[in-house]
């Protein structure tokens, strides 16, 4: 019997290599600039207030919870647009002539031909009277085959509702990463609440991953916004609202959340709830001293009765801070050998999706992407990719991560649609912010945005137009925007799933079954056809012996989130 023993790390993210490995270190000091190690080791930092020798800066702190604007009575903001748009019209008389055979008029409506709403389609093939009694039932029975909404005056009733219902019970919501709730309100319907973290200046911290950002509630609600009013209507409606620590949460709450309220000693209310990522007394959520805004997001119906797909991204990143780069990212011939040539993105809307998905990702700076949803309920009619999870986007105003376009730049693939509404915001006269601006104003909570992310969201237009033009130049027109998409080369019935993957998930810290299936569920994302199987074993013989009896499956053995092995 060998008996293997491991330190537990602190927590995912918390890594004893990351301050070790000189290496992971060199690799993220910039070029040309020689990073002293041994600064690492001293205990004592500067005094605060002393200059820094060659410029080492001051170490970022926790930032301050203030009070979002929506709290604070003073409405005079500035002038949001006091910028200059950097549109240039030489590039788009450019895209013009190159796109001048394209007809829209005739290729947009063509976009999505099998239009029905779920009321329509139980109605037809099942015989079935969905019911509309309340907001959440009318925005549930419209959810449609090419949209997830179509009738605004069903939306704002909605996010009215949600801002206004009294909440009945609170519960912390399972799966995710970071602190959500679920709040259950007088007439059994739910939402999501994201509660507010920082202010509406806050930049992400240039240290942290993309997988270890914290989210933002009010990315939540300007994604949506920013969704709708370029045409796409596939992110879930979102709103925001402020709660009282007390009445609304903690006399609501299950008791598990109820543990975890506390008054700060500045008097406070605070409360941490229950998650795998900052959900400890010093990333609280705290109020001032009682109120809290968040985002609420309605919840998708039941997946029983309307089941959806969760399909991992091809565009996924790596989620590791060792391997850093994916495959998409280094080799640009990834979109055409690799995507187009799968069977699921090779004939159809999903690459058109995807190429979508991805401009919107990289307006607002979402590089957190890993899957997507789409509803599995219209039979044969094809879905499209729900916009959901967009917390982690607008966390940086000064940096545009230009890999969130390489879908873009890389499969030279757009929609007319999406095409035409890009290039009229970029034209003007109504430019993107604007309307993004007069839409988010509508939000009880407004302004959603901190100002400066307004230049930066004209500036990331006009890179998706430069990325566009750059296409152009090297493909034709009518091979770059398309309805749907068809490779020849591959056969159309091979257009379906993924395979099925199984796996068996062991753990070498593992000594309880919760570990496990913590596991589970962390791989369960990564590839959602495959079944997980929790061994009663904890150490290294009993996973060789299943190994060498199921060499079918693919065996992978994994540290609490990290893979270390798979065969
Ligand atoms: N509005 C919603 N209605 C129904 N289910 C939802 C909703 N929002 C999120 N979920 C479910 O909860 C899961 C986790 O939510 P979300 O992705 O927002 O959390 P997260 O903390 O950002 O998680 P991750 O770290 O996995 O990205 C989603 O994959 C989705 O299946
Ligand atoms: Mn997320």
């Amino acid at each position: 019997l060998v008996i293997l023993s491991f330190p537990r790390s602190e927590g995912p993210y918390v890594d004893s290599d990351i301050e070790k490995d000189p290496q992971f270190l060199q690799a993220a000091v910039p070029e040309g600039r020689h990073f002293n190690f041994d600064q690492l080791n001293t205990k004592k930092g500067p005094p605060r207030g002393r200059v820094y020798p060659n410029g080492a800066g001051e170490q970022l702190t926790f930032q301050k919870q203030p009070n979002p604007p929506s709290l604070i009575k003073n409405t005079d903001y500035g002038d949001p647009f006091d910028f200059t748009p950097p549109h240039d019209q030489q590039l788009l008389r450019r895209i013009y002539e190159a796109i001048k055979r394209i007809d829209f008029d005739e290729l947009i409506p063509k976009e999505c031909t099998e239009k029905t709403t779920l009321k329509q389609y139980w109605l037809q093939t099942e015989g079935k009277q969905v019911s509309a009694d309340d907001s959440w039932e009318r925005f549930y029975s419209h959810i449609g085959s090419c949209d997830m909404y179509r009738d605004e005056t069903v939306i704002d009733e909605l996010l009215r509702d949600l801002n206004k219902f009294p909440i009945k019970t609170v519960h912390i919501m399972d799966g995710g990463t970071q602190v959500k709730l679920v709040f259950t309100f007088e007439n059994g319907k739910q939402a999501v609440f994201k509660p507010m973290r920082f202010g509406r200046d806050y930049e992400s911290d240039i240290n942290h991953f993309y997988f270890s950002d914290f989210e933002r509630h009010q990315a939540e609600i300007a994604t949506f916004h920013l969704d709708k009013i370029l045409g796409f209507r596939r992110a879930v409606p979102t709103v925001g609202r402020i709660v009282n620590i007390t009445s609304d949460l903690y006399d609501k709450a299950e008791k598990k959340l109820k543990k975890t309220f506390f008054v700060s000693p500045a008097k406070n209310k605070c409360f941490v709830g229950r998650c795998d990522y900052y959900c400890d007394t010093t990333h609280a959520i705290c109020g001032l001293p009682d109120l809290k805004e968040g985002s609420l997001q309605v919840f998708l119906p039941d997946e029983g009765s309307v089941p959806r797909k969760h399909n991992r991204s091809p565009y996924r990143r790596t989620y590791s801070k060792k391997n850093q780069l994916a495959e998409w990212q280094t080799n640009m011939d990834y979109c055409t050998n690799q995507v187009k040539a799968k069977g699921v993105y090779a004939h159809g809307r999903k690459l058109l999706d995807l190429i979508d998905l991805h401009i919107m990702d990289y307006l607002i700076g979402n590089q957190d992407r890993h899957h997507y949803e789409s509803f599995n309920v219209f039979g044969k009619i094809p879905s499209y990719a729900i916009h959901l999870d967009n917390g982690r986007a607008f966390g940086r105003t000064d940096f545009d991560d230009h890999d969130i376009l390489l879908p873009l730049k890389q499969c030279c693939l757009i929609r007319p649609r999406t095409l035409q509404t890009l290039l009229n915001y970029y034209s003007e006269p109504r430019s993107l912010t604007r309307a993004l601006h007069d839409s988010m104003f509508k939000d009880p909570v407004h302004p959603i945005l901190a100002f400066k992310h307004y230049p930066a969201l004209e500036r990331r237009l006009h890179d998706v137009i430069k990325a566009i033009d750059g296409c152009l130049q090297k493909v034709s027109a009518s091979a770059m925007v398309m309805n749907h998409f068809h490779n020849s080369a591959v056969a159309e019935d091979q257009a379906e799933e993924e395979s099925k993957i199984n796996i068996l998930a062991w753990s070498i810290d593992g000594s309880r079954v919760k570990v496990h299936s913590k596991l589970c569920s962390i791989f369960k994302k990564n590839y959602p056809t495959l079944t997980c199987h929790i061994p009663f074993a904890f150490f290294i013989f009993p996973i060789l012996v299943q190994m060498c009896l199921f060499p079918q499956r693919i065996v992978c053995i994994a540290k609490y989130g990290f893979t270390i092995f798979c065969h």
